[in-house]
Parts: C-alpha cells; structure tokens; sequence
C-alpha cells in the first residue's frame, strides 16, 4: 500500500518509451523557456549520470529553440569543481558529449573554506566533513543562480526519483533549482535514455557519487544509503523487494518529506498526520 502511495506521489511509470520520454521532458524544457521568457538554461556538470543526460536535454532544447525561435537561447555548463576534481576525465567526457554552446569553470573552494572558516570562529568548533559536503552544494545552488540572474536563464536540477524517494540531495542545495525536467524517472530509466542517446557508455555505467566528503572522496551513493539503485528503482516500479529494503525506504521517505515540501508553516498540517 504504502508502496504504491509513494510510487504515485513521485511519477513513477513501470515502464517507458526512452525515445518518447526523452523527447517528452526535452517539450517541456522548450515550452517552459517560452512560457516565461528565460534565455536558455543554466546546469553544473559534475561527470555524473544525471547532469550528463540532462546537459544533453538542455543543450538540444536550446538549439531547437533557436532553430524555431530565435537566437537568443543558450545552455551554460558550469564545471564547479572543489579544488581538484579528482574525476577531471569523466566530466570532460561529459562535456565532448553535451558540446553546450558556453563551458565556465567556477572553483568553489575558496568560498566553501571561507564559510566553514567563519563558523569556526564564531563557535569555536569545526564544521563537520558531512556538514561541509552540504555546503560544497549549496555554494554550487548560488553559482547557478548567479549565473541564472546574469543571463536572463533558468537553474535547472537533476532530481529524480530514485534521488527524491530517499531524500538523497542537498536541501537548498542541487534540491534548489527551477526546474527538475527529470523528475520521476529512476536511475535505470536515466540510464536508458542515456543509451538511446548513444552516450559514451562511461557516462551511464559510472558508479554514482555525491562526491561531497573530503574525508571520503568518491563515496558511492549505495554505500551512503546502505541500499543498491537496483533496489530502489525496482520498489519503484513496483516489484517485490526484501522487507530489510522496502522498510528502509519508506523510513527514509517518511523522515525526508520535509525536503520535498516548500518550508512549513502554521497552516501545513502535513507533517501533523504521521
Ligand atoms: N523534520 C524537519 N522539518 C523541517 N526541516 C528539517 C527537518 N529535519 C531536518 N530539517 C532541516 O534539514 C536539514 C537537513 O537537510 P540537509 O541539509 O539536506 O542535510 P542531510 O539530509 O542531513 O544531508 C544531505 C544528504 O544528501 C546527500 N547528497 C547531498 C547532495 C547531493 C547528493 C547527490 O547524490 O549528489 C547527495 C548527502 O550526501 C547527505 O547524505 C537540517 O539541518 C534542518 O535544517
Ligand atoms: N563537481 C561538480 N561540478 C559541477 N556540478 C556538480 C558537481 N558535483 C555536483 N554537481 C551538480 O549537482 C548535481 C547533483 O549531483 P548528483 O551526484 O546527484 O548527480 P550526477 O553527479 O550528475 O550523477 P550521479 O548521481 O550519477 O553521480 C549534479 O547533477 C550537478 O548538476
Ligand atoms: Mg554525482
């Protein structure tokens, strides 16, 4: 039952069409542009699944609109690495394949050293590694809104739904764009669009990483969240799983509801009915 519930609540389809729903989000990312006005949109790219498929979307998007439009739309890569990037190839890989029209590189650690600096002096205690991790993404949300204000563009993000189910993203952090053109998709429905697209097979079968500890560089996403994609994305289609990882899930998507929310207020009652 509560399977079902949450399956619902995010979007998520037992099967798609990777053609059509990749031409599907790609619509929207073109009629949303319009609709509003922006100027294209703006996406880190980190070598990852998610912002690969997405850059690519973005890209096409933009070059489709100026095709049918005018010239004025573009996509903005942004590569924001912390210092070193110690997966440098991967995200260039990335990069040869999304060709986007503008490619900036923006280091995000002096900015991240100098707030985890400030807090130090002001409480006298060090910022966590963890706790930094969430600031790496949130320093990464103000650059694409930076750049956003600047162009006239739309932040889009990489949520989706084998992220969202678990909470597993950054609050105001890559949780806090305009736009989740992924949204409902899981990560082997990602990965097959992907393929359909004929992406350098390095882009999809990568292991996933937030990649946000200093202590712990390239954790994957599976060893954070003690659960396999294959695990998740099969609850999300509706297939039997163990009772460890259904229980594990629905855990996880009851205590991380406030993230998917807009922040709570006295008339919210949402989170009064648990
Ligand atoms: N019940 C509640 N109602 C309203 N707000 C609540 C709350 N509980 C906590 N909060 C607030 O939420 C904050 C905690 O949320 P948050 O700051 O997000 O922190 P948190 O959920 O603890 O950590 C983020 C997790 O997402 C992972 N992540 C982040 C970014 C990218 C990726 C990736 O896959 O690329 C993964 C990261 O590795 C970590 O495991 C609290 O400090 C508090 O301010
Ligand atoms: N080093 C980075 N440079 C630029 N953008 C980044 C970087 N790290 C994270 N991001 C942004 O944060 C988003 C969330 O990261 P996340 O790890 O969920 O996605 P991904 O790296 O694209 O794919 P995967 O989950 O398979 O690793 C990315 O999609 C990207 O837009
Ligand atoms: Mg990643």
């Amino acid at each position: 039952m509560q399977q079902e519930a949450i399956i619902r609540a995010l979007n998520v389809q037992q099967t798609i069409s990777p053609d059509e729903e990749y031409e599907k989000r790609k619509g929207f990312l073109k009629s949303y542009a319009k609709h509003t006005g922006a100027n294209g949109f703006v996406l880190g790219i980190s070598g990852g699944q998610d912002s690969t498929l997405l850059g690519k979307m973005a890209q096409e998007a933009v070059e489709e609109l100026r095709k049918e439009e005018n010239g004025r739309y573009q996509f903005i890569a942004l590569r924001l690495p912390f210092g070193k990037q110690h997966d440098e190839d991967d995200a260039n890989e990335a990069l040869a394949f999304i060709q986007p029209d503008r490619t900036e590189t923006i280091d995000i650690q002096p900015a991240v050293d100098a707030s985890a600096k400030s807090f130090a002096l002001a409480f006298d205690r060090e910022l966590s590694d963890f706790h930094k991790g969430n600031t790496k993404a949130r320093e990464r949300m103000k650059v694409q809104y930076d750049v956003a204000a600047a162009f006239g563009l739309l932040v889009i993000g990489t949520d989706h739904a084998a992220e969202a189910i678990t909470g597993f993203f950054t609050k105001h952090g890559d949780g806090a764009c305009d736009i989740v053109p992924l949204y409902g998709l899981n990560k082997r429905q990602g990965k097959a669009l992907l393929r359909m697209l004929d992406a350098p097979s390095s882009t999809y079968m990568k292991t996933p990483t937030a990649d946000l500890e200093d202590d712990r560089p390239g954790l994957s996403d599976e060893e954070a969240l003690g659960l396999t994609y294959d695990e998740i994305d099969d609850f999300l289609e509706g297939k039997t799983t163990s009772d460890k990882v259904e229980n594990k899930l629905i855990h996880y998507y009851q205590v991380t509801e406030h993230k998917r929310r807009t922040p709570v207020s006295p008339q919210d009652e949402w989170w009064n009915h648990k």
